[in-house]
């Protein structure tokens, strides 16, 4: 099961995930000048950031929509990208949010569990209806992939739905979270996860140690770290000792070196530093939990 490949690498390098969110106004104008193209521009300025975040990153998330945003070149870079982590032998999470129904979500399973945009996990939004997942699930067995669901995101407007409460007096979340924990239980790994995850934003802390619990057996990606206000304590309850999940940190990695003097001539170095500070971090902060 991937999820085993994801929990070794949290055990051997830290439960950092590199968000590669590259914004072409990210990369240093200098940098960019040395390509031919803007795709290569992009393809070699996340290489270097891999190349120098990889020893202590558990995995590399990458958000489609910055490479979709700039059309056909975009897509080559993103695809590139992906490919650069696979040859390097790190694990991928395309964060695609996809929720559809079935049939269509057959055609966003194959084309990002299969072919150019092939990644070992993906980002889907279950609020579409527990159907709407189905389609994935038969890549989890067959090749070795895996899914992280939303459940509480990090955004300020996760309350107007998410926070809601039911008939049963529980939190729309609770409900969310207690499917996902269902269907999880049939694609349990050696290491007690599941390849069927779940995305909590560490920007909110309610009913923390309830999430944890409750979701014994489900992984967490856990964005919300650095740029958006969260830290190494908002972390650390729903790490489960510091196993159970990765935290995303992109703008904070990729622009570290907007805080240092000339900072954008070795970019990839102070993402390099940003990366095992935050690895530091949150290995701290989880051991006292
Ligand atoms: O699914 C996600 O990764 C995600 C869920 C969520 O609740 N909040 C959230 O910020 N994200 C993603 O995590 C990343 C956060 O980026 P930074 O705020 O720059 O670290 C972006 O790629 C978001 O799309």
């Amino acid at each position: 099961m991937i999820i085993d490949r994801l929990y070794q690498s949290v055990k051997e390098k830290g439960p950092v995930c590199v968000g590669l969110d590259t914004a072409v106004e990210y990369v240093p104008g200098e940098f960019l000048k040395k390509y031919n193209s803007l795709e290569d521009g992009i393809v070699n300025f996340n290489k270097r950031i891999i190349d120098a975040t990889i020893e202590n990153a558990a995995c590399f998330k990458v958000q489609i929509a910055y490479y979709e945003a700039l059309g056909l070149l975009g897509l080559r870079a993103y695809k590139r990208t992906l490919e650069y982590i696979k040859e390097n032998k790190a694990i991928s999470i395309a964060d695609i949010k996809r929720g559809d129904i079935a049939k269509t979500a057959q055609m966003y399973a194959k084309a990002h569990f299969e072919g150019d945009f092939e990644s070992d996990f993906i980002t889907l939004s279950p609020y579409m209806g527990m159907d709407s997942v189905e389609p994935y699930l038969e890549y989890v067995d067959k090749k070795e992939k895996g899914v992280f669901l939303l459940l509480r995101t990090s955004n300020e407007g996760a309350k107007d739905i998410q926070y809601i409460t039911t008939k049963s007096d529980r939190k729309v979340y609770n409900v969310v979270g207690e499917k996902i924990q269902n269907i999880g239980e049939k694609y349990l790994g050696n290491c007690q996860y599941s390849s069927i995850g779940a995305v909590v934003g560490c920007t909110h802390g309610e009913e923390a140690e309830k999430i944890r619990t409750d979701l014994n057996k489900t992984f967490f990606l856990i964005p919300g770290y650095g740029a958006q206000g969260g830290g190494a304590k908002d972390v650390a309850a729903y790490m489960n000792k510091g196993n159970g999940g990765v935290v995303n940190s992109s703008r904070g990695i990729l622009l570290a070196y907007k805080k240092k003097e000339n900072g954008q001539k070795d970019f990839d170095r102070w993402a390099g530093e940003e990366t095992l500070n935050m690895r530091k971090a949150l290995e701290e902060a989880c051991k006292n939990i």
